[in-house]
């Protein structure tokens, strides 16, 4: 292990936050015991996960639909790597649910099995590269990004928390056929709220009810996630992560610009 920076732990080859990662949980990833109906959402660095989160969470649980339960979509999902809840993977019951930023060549062997499945969502890098911008400006934990230009030669070199974009997306594209994956583009989940939750729900093999997509498409728009405290990641911003001012949110403008 190589610590490049204060906050940023290098990894075989891959950059992760260094506070919130465990040092034998990432020695021991590649044994992580996977279970057959196990699923991912995996992506880079602010390219739609939690909202994705509250996709997953919508469609899997009922009392989240119904809004009768109130608990926070990272309690859903767990982030894998970043288990800053310290949730008791072994003994979850299944299906278990998690998101993770780990690059194809970090994951458990399991995945490789084709039972589990993942969802990886990629964004346009442009619009990545301006999000993590305002971000590494909020999270007290990260580098300021300073100026735009300053932040993009971090980026393009990928000296930030998830390495470099390309690398994590063309890595997974070109691995693609050793795991059961689903490809989604936020752009298009922008687009089409609706034929997107179809989509997953289908891949997920998860029946649903007209009334049941209805709620998820309704629930999943970035106006009603904002408002959801659910889903919107103020709290865990707050109190979990920690911020440099109270402006600002997880959930800033959530504009699709298209490549
Ligand atoms: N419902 C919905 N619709 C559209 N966009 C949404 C939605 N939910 C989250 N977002 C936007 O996703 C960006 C955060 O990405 P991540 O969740 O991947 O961030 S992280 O990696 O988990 O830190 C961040 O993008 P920016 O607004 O461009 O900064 C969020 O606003």
């Amino acid at each position: 292990m190589d610590n490049k920076d204060t906050y940023l732990l290098n990894f075989k080859g891959y950059n992760f936050e260094s506070s919130f990662v465990d040092a034998d949980f990432l020695e021991n990833l590649d044994d992580f015991e996977i279970r057959d109906d196990d699923v991912f959402i995996i992506t880079f660095p602010k390219s739609g996960t939690i909202w994705t989160q509250q996709i997953l969470s919508l469609i899997y649980f009922e009392g989240h639909r119904n809004r009768t339960e109130d608990l926070s979509t990272l309690d859903r999902i767990p982030f894998f790597e970043y288990n800053i809840r310290k949730t008791d993977f072994l003994n979850r019951p299944s299906p278990r649910l998690f998101c993770s930023h780990l690059p194809y060549y970090l994951v458990p062997k399991g995945l490789k099995s084709k039972k589990a499945k993942i969802i990886y969502v990629y964004r346009n890098p442009k619009d990545v590269m301006t999000s993590y911008f305002h971000f590494s400006n909020l999270v007290v934990r990260f580098e300021a990004g300073n100026d735009m230009e300053h932040f993009m030669k971090r980026f393009l070199d990928g000296n930030v928390v998830g390495s470099r974009w390309f690398d994590h997306v063309r890595g997974w594209y070109e691995h693609r056929h050793d795991f059961s994956i689903l490809f989604m583009m936020y752009e298009e989940m922008k687009k089409d709220r609706r034929s997107s939750v179809l989509k997953i729900s289908r891949f997920l093999e998860k029946e649903l009810g007209e009334e049941d997509v209805e709620a998820i498409v309704e629930q999943a728009t970035f106006q009603n996630m904002q408002s959801d405290p659910r889903a919107n990641y103020d709290e865990i911003l707050k109190y979990e992560v920690g911020k440099r001012t109270d402006e600002g949110h997880f959930l800033r403008k959530g504009d699709a610009q298209g490549f």
